[in-house]
């Protein structure tokens, strides 16, 4: 007969809380979407990538809708490296002239896309990948920025969401499958752009009336200037952080669609540190609040 060495009942007991505590949870998002940013900061050990893997399965075993949008800007640069060129930003976006649109589909739509997917698939899923060039579902139109003089800055191949056609992502939802989808969109004329993953997944939340958008990255949050966690944000707080200089770099096209989700009607909205193991789990099924979530007003 096998030795089973018995669990104590206090550890017995804290276990079946924590799976206690998921139910309500599990009820209210039950059949609902939760899009969910994966940031190429936090995909960093095998074992993190492992368990945000199987987190996105066990939501879709539960009931729920995840769509993954990924992030990739470290790998990016790093293949850049590869070819003898440096990754230059601007307000958090990428430079992309006709070589680096070239890398930055191989490694978004390519190796990145393909790895989260074949990890899912590994876990149990069934993800599918996709770029917003699969059934033209992510339109772009160029991005401009504007200088410190107010002048338009060119930045070359960079898009923004144009618009986003829900059906092809509905579609996978309602058949099983977990979209993952690579922040690549199409012009008119069907070039390829290259969008920020923060802006695709914050257009997407709205567009297919998520219930929770989460943005996983590399910080535990929004931090003030002492490094203090910062929750609860409102417009106005994020304008004052932008402007003496708080929030910057890719914090800030984050912040820019966390805020726009919130007030065009996505419930939830959170930042939070994909750093931690099953960061993903602890956001969405227990009362854990890891990060900074935002708010549409006071
Ligand atoms: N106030 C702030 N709080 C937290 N992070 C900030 C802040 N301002 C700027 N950042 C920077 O934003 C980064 C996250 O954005 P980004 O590098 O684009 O991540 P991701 O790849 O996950 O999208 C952080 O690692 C940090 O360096
Ligand atoms: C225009 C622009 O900046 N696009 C991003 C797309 C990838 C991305 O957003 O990746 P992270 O989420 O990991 O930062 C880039 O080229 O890096």
């Amino acid at each position: 007969m096998p030795i089973v060495t018995p669990i104590s009942a206090q550890i017995a007991a804290e276990k079946a809380g924590v799976l206690a505590e998921a139910l309500p949870y599990i009820q209210r998002f039950y059949g609902k979407t939760i899009v969910i940013k994966y940031g190429g900061n936090a995909m960093t050990e095998p074992e993190l990538k492992e368990s945000f893997a199987r987190d996105v399965v066990m939501l879709k075993l539960v009931g729920i809708n995840p769509v993954v949008v990924h992030g990739g800007g470290p790998q990016i640069n790093d293949m850049l490296n590869r070819i003898g060129k440096q990754g230059e930003f601007v307000q958090g976006m990428r430079v992309t002239d006709a070589e680096t649109m070239d890398v930055v589909e191989m490694v978004l739509g390519g190796l990145v896309n393909k790895e989260i997917v074949s990890m899912i698939n590994q876990h149990g899923g069934r993800a599918v990948g996709l770029t917003g060039k699969d059934g033209h579902f992510i339109r772009a139109r160029k991005m401009f920025l504007r200088g410190p003089d107010g002048q338009p800055v060119d930045i070359g191949q960079v898009g923004e969401v144009a618009d986003i056609d829900p059906e092809l992502v509905s579609l996978l939802d309602t058949r099983d499958f977990i979209p993952v989808i690579a922040p690549i969109g199409v012009g008119p004329d069907g070039a390829a752009f290259n969008i920020n993953a923060d802006l695709v997944a914050g257009r997407l939340a709205e567009t297919l009336k998520a219930e929770k958008l989460v943005l996983m990255t590399n910080t535990p949050g929004v931090l003030d200037r002492e490094g203090k966690l910062l929750t609860g944000l409102t417009p106005q707080t994020v304008d004052r952080l932008v402007a003496d200089g708080t929030i910057s770099g890719g914090m800030i096209p984050k912040i820019s669609s966390a805020l726009e989700a919130a007030v065009n009607g996505v419930g939830a909205v959170h930042i939070i540190d994909g750093r931690v193991k099953h960061a993903l789990l602890l956001e969405v099924l227990t009362a854990q609040g890891v990060g900074t979530m935002i708010k549409r007003d006071e």
